[in-house]
């Protein structure tokens, strides 16, 4: 950036600051646009945004977890990344410094969080420079901001202007900590966070235009009382999404019971959904609820709702008429308050035509369709995804840092994913541990290649060592990224993508004996899901 270019703080124009105010209630774009702002009006390359996880040391100075909640700059699967306090002494150093930006020029021998996160850096990490800046709400730790400039000296004399957009940070920090208050949102601003225990797990990632219009969906009706039907090919997420409509919803207080339609056994799915009453069948030695009940009160969640055998759909049709429902043996009505969520892979509509799924409960059930896109429509979700991945192998492996070299990040972009995000988690995971076996980590660090990815040999483009630039990584949507045309298949995108599931699938069973519950492992899928993947595909009768 040209230092003549920049303008002071001071210069911040009234309709930014409006249009920030008017992001308050919206932290998801609220802190990307303030780091848009900051990176206009100060000489920084990447910058973010990092807050404390409430449940995780808040109120203690030097221990704790961040999350990233906005980044510039640095590499997309940063989002996904979680940073331990104790793991990362210039983050620990930042933290315990209270009143005022701490810097670190060039040189500073404290290893850099940021490792290889900021694309342009990979090579030179040594000769930048950066500060950060702890940010404080209701005088408890909150977060903290933190800016990168790849030039030494460059944050020389910028001192006060850092200082003034900590203060700005934390101030719409503090306005959104009430703001959440008011309206009892206690995951303000921590949206990927929610309903994760340690940080790690059970919202949905996503930024991707389609995804983002999903979770706003997704928050709309979920405080309604409507029954869903979550739609989308396997391992998009839609029990994640079940989950998030639950937790948003009124009765996020009450039981979120998940029932797995296809792995109930024929003669047990009527008891298991609605209970039997003692002597009703051989085995029936006492009273039992069945799933709805212990749903009362809260969500039902019928997951591959498609596998669901007619004479359970005839009596299922009652309980979403009229929330009442049978046990089994039993002639008593039962009423129960329940919310129903229904989830499947299977094309609902053409079941119904060929026979296999009531009409009447169809309808029922498809009051509110929402269809989960696949991972090869998200663009850069998937390294927001794959940074998660990452983080989590990172920690059970003890590494500092394990990351996706410039040609995996490619490659997992052109790569089209059919088992989509479940396979992209056991892709990292197997390529994890295949590169740590392998090879030793480098000062605690690993990085991921295609190979280990188990992406070398599927003809996309990207080999080893070519130019990466911050913008080409963090802005260009999939749909832009650099591939090579040639090898390209001249047929429909579906067809392509089923020859490719059809070429796998031979693959792996022939690397493994015909064992089918290997080639699942394999390929990151349910067996279940595969054997009808399989079907679908003419592999399996
Ligand atoms: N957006 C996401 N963010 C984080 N993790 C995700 C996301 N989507 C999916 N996952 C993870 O991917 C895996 C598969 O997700 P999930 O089981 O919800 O898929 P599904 O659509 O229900 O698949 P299936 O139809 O095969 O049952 C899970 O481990 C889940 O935690």
């Amino acid at each position: 950036m040209d230092n003549e270019a920049v303008i002071s703080t001071s210069a911040l124009p009234l309709e930014k600051v409006g249009a920030l105010l008017r992001a308050l209630d919206d932290p998801a774009r609220l802190w990307p646009l303030l780091l848009d702002l900051m990176a206009r009006h100060l000489p920084c390359d990447a910058c973010a945004l990092l807050r404390r996880d409430a449940r995780a040391g808040i109120g203690q100075a030097g221990e704790g977890l961040l999350v990233p909640l906005a980044t510039r700059g640095l590499s997309p699967d940063t989002l996904g990344r979680r940073f331990e306090l104790n793991e990362h002494p210039r983050l620990k150093a930042i933290a315990e410094v209270e009143g005022g930006p701490l810097r670190f020029p060039a040189g500073c021998e404290l290893p850099d969080p940021y490792d290889g996160l900021i694309p342009d850096l990979r090579q030179r990490l040594h000769v930048h420079d950066c500060v950060g800046a702890s940010l404080t709400v209701d005088g408890r730790p909150w977060g903290m901001l933190t800016l990168d400039a790849l030039n030494e000296g460059r944050f020389d004399g910028w001192e006060e202007a850092i200082a003034d957009w900590a203060r700005l940070a934390a101030d719409l920090a503090a306005a959104v900590e009430r703001r959440a208050a008011l309206t009892g949102d206690g995951g303000a601003g921590l949206r990927i966070l929610d309903d994760q225990p340690q940080g790690l797990g059970f919202d949905p990632v996503g930024a991707s235009p389609p995804m983002a219009s999903l979770l706003t969906e997704i928050d709309t009706v979920a405080a309604s009382d409507l029954v869903v039907l979550v739609l989308g090919e396997t391992g998009v997420g839609k029990e994640l999404v079940a989950r998030r409509l639950h937790a948003r919803s009124p009765r996020a207080a009450g039981p979120l019971v998940h029932v797995n339609c296809a792995a109930l056994p024929d003669a047990l799915v009527e008891s298991e959904l609605f209970g039997h009453v003692r002597g009703a069948f051989s085995g029936a030695v006492a009273d039992r609820r069945g799933k709805f009940e212990l749903a009362d009160g809260g969500t039902l969640f019928l997951d591959e709702v498609g596998e669901l055998p007619l004479a359970a759909q005839a009596k299922m049709l009652r309980a979403l008429q009229n929330g009442e429902i049978q046990r089994v043996g039993s002639d008593r009505h039962i009423t129960v308050d329940v919310r129903v969520i229904a989830a499947t892979n299977r094309d609902l509509a053409a079941e119904v035509r060929e026979g296999r799924f009531r009409a009447d409960v169809y309808h029922r059930l498809s009051v509110y369709p929402l269809r989960v896109p696949p991972l090869r429509d998200r663009g850069t979700d998937i390294l927001r995804l794959a940074g998660l991945f990452l983080e989590r192998n990172r920690a059970r492996l003890g590494l500092r840092n394990l990351r996706l070299s410039a040609a995996a990040e490619r490659r997992m972009l052109a790569y089209p994913w059919p088992g989509n995000v479940r396979e992209l988690e056991h892709a990292i995971g197997r390529g994890a541990i295949r590169a740590r076996v392998a090879r030793p980590p480098d000062g605690g660090v690993l990085t991921l290649t295609p190979a280990d990815l188990g992406l070398a040999d599927l003809g996309l483009e990207g080999g080893e060592g070519s130019a990466v630039t911050i913008t080409a990584t963090v802005q260009q949507p999939r749909s832009m990224a650099p591939q090579a045309a040639p090898d390209l298949p001249e047929l429909p995108l579906r067809d392509a993508v089923e020859d490719l599931e059809r070429r796998m699938i031979r693959e792996h069973l022939a690397r493994h004996d015909g064992n089918w519950a290997q080639v699942a492992r394999a390929l990151g899928l349910d067996r279940s899901n595969l054997f009808r993947l399989a079907r679908r595909l003419g592999l399996r009768e």
